[in-house]
């Protein structure tokens, strides 16, 4: 099949690169220049585990190109696929105009039968606007082509995303179009493996299906989180009970680590927009959700807080080494990342930090910026001397298993707080470090 992906994104680039492995043709087009010129010539501007071997595969095979003409990218794809941006707006609400640019741009050029969907996550309601947006374009230079508007929300998560898209749980599919539906079956054939995944319903339910995944599972870590704060004040250990409460099928394991709270580019805003439709466009107050997000804001500031009750209100004098800048492990993205807002406690509080990550010390730096206080480590280790504490916020796989004799020796003092629990308080406590940990 012929597919048009417009923006070359996390959800973008791993769509089309995916969709061009298992043999379709996939023309990618992106507004930025400088991204689209590096795709060509084989730099990924993201870090996604396994997506570089795809991407150079198949641009060798020549199912896979890259463009910044819209009318070439609107004349390729019988499918069109929107997978760019949906930012928080400043009232908290999903700006849809990428999206709806978008749609504009299909409508001034298509000259053919198209079917527009929508990948990237967005309000209910949107694939009305976008079909509106569509209309509008065609009216004004007076041309009738038909054409269908399909909700096909992205469940993928940075870090796994090549592996998400080529096996994933569920595809979700909202249309009413039969049309659309054929083709929609036929393009995810491919990755139904042993059983059928692909989930018809209408479009305002798929769209909302998106935010209730989302809202679900950012439920579950802001519940874990409060219940790890309270397990500490009662003298228990919230990763006893992980497992006790996740051996019942009901409950499962997953997506049930407590930590310095959730970050990244989908949980945060995510949460809001939805939290923003049912005010708006439904008159309700979701209070579950709501307590949601306080219980997220207060958690990226429990680590902080040990560190200040330990070492004093002033961190003048005081310096930290910071593992982990990432909003979590195999990423390099840093929107809504932990890390920001323990790094404005650390430094606002007058502390010198010294900073290391594995993937994202460039996009930290585009992030933070300059910041009197902060620097960086080349590696894990270099970040360790002379600082009073340890302090982790991501959960990078190269963190787990350190030389402990060796971060003690390069410690002022063998201090560690961690915020992602990836240690054995009892092994760490024998071997003379300070440990605190949340919710053991
Ligand atoms: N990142 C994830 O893990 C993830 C997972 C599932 C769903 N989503 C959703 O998918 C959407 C995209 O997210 P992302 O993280 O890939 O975004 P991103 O910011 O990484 O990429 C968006 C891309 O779209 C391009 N773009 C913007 N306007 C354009 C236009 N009019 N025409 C062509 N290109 C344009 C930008 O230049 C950018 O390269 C969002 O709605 C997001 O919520 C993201
Ligand atoms: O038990 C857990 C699991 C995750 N997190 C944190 O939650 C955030 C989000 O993690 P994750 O969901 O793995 O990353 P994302 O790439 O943001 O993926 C989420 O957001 C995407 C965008 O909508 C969806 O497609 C995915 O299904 C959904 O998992 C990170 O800060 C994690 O550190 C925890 O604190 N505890």
């Amino acid at each position: 099949m012929k597919i048009t992906v417009i923006g070359t994104g996390y959800v973008g680039l791993v769509s089309g690169a995916c969709l061009a492995d298992v043999g379709n043709d996939v023309l990618c087009f992106d507004t930025d220049e400088g991204k689209v010129q590096g795709l060509r010539n084989g730099h990924i501007h993201i870090f996604e585990p396994g997506l570089k071997e795809i991407v150079e595969r198949n641009i060798q095979a020549g199912r896979l190109s890259f463009t910044t003409d819209a009318k070439e990218a609107t004349e390729f794809g019988l499918l069109q696929f929107i997978a760019v941006g949906t930012p928080p707006g400043e009232d908290g609400s999903a700006d849809l105009q990428y999206v709806l640019a978008a749609a504009r741009a299909i409508g001034q050029h298509m000259t053919d039968y198209r079917v527009v969907v929508d990948k990237s996550t967005v309000p209910v309601g949107t694939g009305d606007k976008v079909t509106a947006a569509i209309a509008q374009e065609l009216a004004r230079r007076d041309a009738k082509i038909d054409f269908a508007v399909v909700s096909n929300p992205e469940f993928l998560k940075e870090g796994a995303a090549v592996e998400d898209f080529m096996r994933p749980d569920r595809v979700v599919v909202g249309t009413d179009d039969d049309h659309a539906i054929t083709i929609m079956r036929e393009l995810y054939a491919p990755f139904q493996r042993n059983r059928d995944r692909f989930v018809l319903m209408d479009r305002r339910s798929a769209e909302l299906t998106k935010y209730a995944a989302n809202a679900m599972l950012a439920t579950r870590i802001s519940f874990i989180n409060e219940l790890a704060n309270l397990a500490e004040r009662l003298g228990a250990d919230i990763e006893s009970i992980r497992k006790g409460i996740g051996s019942d099928p009901r409950i499962g394991y997953d997506f049930l680590y407590a930590g310095c709270g959730y970050g990244g580019s989908c949980f945060p805003k995510d949460v809001q927009a939805l939290l923003k439709t049912a005010r708006d466009d439904a008159g309700m107050d979701l209070h579950v959700l709501a307590a949601v997000e306080q219980a997220n804001h207060h958690q990226k500031r429990v680590l902080p807080a040990k560190i200040r009750a330990r070492f004093g209100e002033q961190l003048a004098g005081r310096k930290f080494a910071l593992w982990g800048l990432a909003f979590k492990s195999n990423t390099d993205d840093m929107r809504e990342a932990p890390s920001l807002a323990m790094v404005e406690a650390l430094v606002g509080a007058g502390a010198q930090v010294v900073a290391y990550d594995p993937a994202a010390m460039e996009t930290a730096q585009r992030a933070i910026g300059v910041k009197p206080g902060l620097t960086y480590a080349d590696n894990a280790m270099a970040a360790l001397p002379g600082a009073d504490a340890l302090v982790i916020v991501t959960e990078w796989k190269e963190f787990r298993s350190p030389d402990f004799d060796a971060i003690a020796a390069a410690l002022k003092a063998p201090v560690i707080f961690d915020g992602r629990n990836l240690y054995d308080p009892a092994l760490l406590r024998g071997r003379g470090f300070e440990y605190h940990a949340i919710g053991r």
